[in-house]
């Protein structure tokens, strides 16, 4: 572990300077939101392999602070098992490339995306005055950091849109977005709001891994 990142990913500025150095990462160029993207981070077969966990044990996914659209997330989810090889593998790679102790990190879930399906717009962090953030967050705390790496290449469609910078990313199989929902004072930053959208061919298939400012279990 790298002794000069915060374990939480918070404060960012250390987080940013080493994915800032790391070779083939880029980041959005926008004053507003801290987004870096690395291609290819997951080689192909590790990719199909999740798919295969994902495929085999999903269920409905959920949403905290519900607003009374019963179609705002229309998923499923999958709880990767933390006793997997291939999921210690992906959970190694993370935190090398971070620097954030997985200590701090929720359990990794897969997504899937059929046709029509979507998560529309929404920020990963809680509402501080939101109904569910004491159910959510009296334990580990905010989240700090969103890694979620797409594990395939759609046919159409399932793009990330950032509404607030205007930047869409499209689906590719390995590919690793990494962003900060929290700005350098630590508040919550609202340019964070992404929308999953809608897949119009194929399947999509993604992994997600939430860090919080406290350890999780
Ligand atoms: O599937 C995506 O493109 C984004 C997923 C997402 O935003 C989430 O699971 O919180
Ligand atoms: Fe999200």
């Amino acid at each position: 572990m790298d002794s000069s990142i915060p374990a939480s990913g918070f404060p960012i500025e250390p987080v940013i300077a080493r994915l800032g150095a790391t070779p083939a990462i880029q980041r959005v160029p926008n004053p507003r939101l801290t987004l870096f993207i690395r291609r290819a981070f997951l080689e192909p077969e590790l990719c199909a392999s999740l798919i295969d966990r994902i495929d085999t044990n999903r269920r409905p996914s959920t949403i905290s602070d519900y607003n009374g659209d019963a179609v705002f997330r229309t998923s499923e989810t999958c709880d990767l098992s933390a006793a997997d090889p291939d999921v210690m593998e992906v959970e190694r790679r993370i935190a090398a490339l971070t620097g954030i102790d997985p200590a701090h990190g929720e359990p990794l879930q897969g997504q899937r995306y059929e046709v029509g399906q979507e998560f529309k717009a929404h920020t990963d962090y809680f509402e501080p005055h939101g109904v569910d953030f004491e159910k959510f967050c009296s334990v580990a705390g905010q989240r700090t950091w969103t890694v979620m790496v797409y594990l395939n290449d759609v046919e159409a469609g399932g793009a990330t849109r950032f509404k607030t910078i205007d930047k869409i990313v499209r689906p590719e199989t390995g590919k690793l977005l990494a962003w900060s929902n929290l700005r350098p004072d630590g508040t919550p930053n609202p340019a964070t709001l992404h929308h999953a959208m809608k897949v119009r061919a194929g399947l999509k298939y993604v992994i997600t891994k939430w860090f919080r400012e406290r350890p999780w279990g």
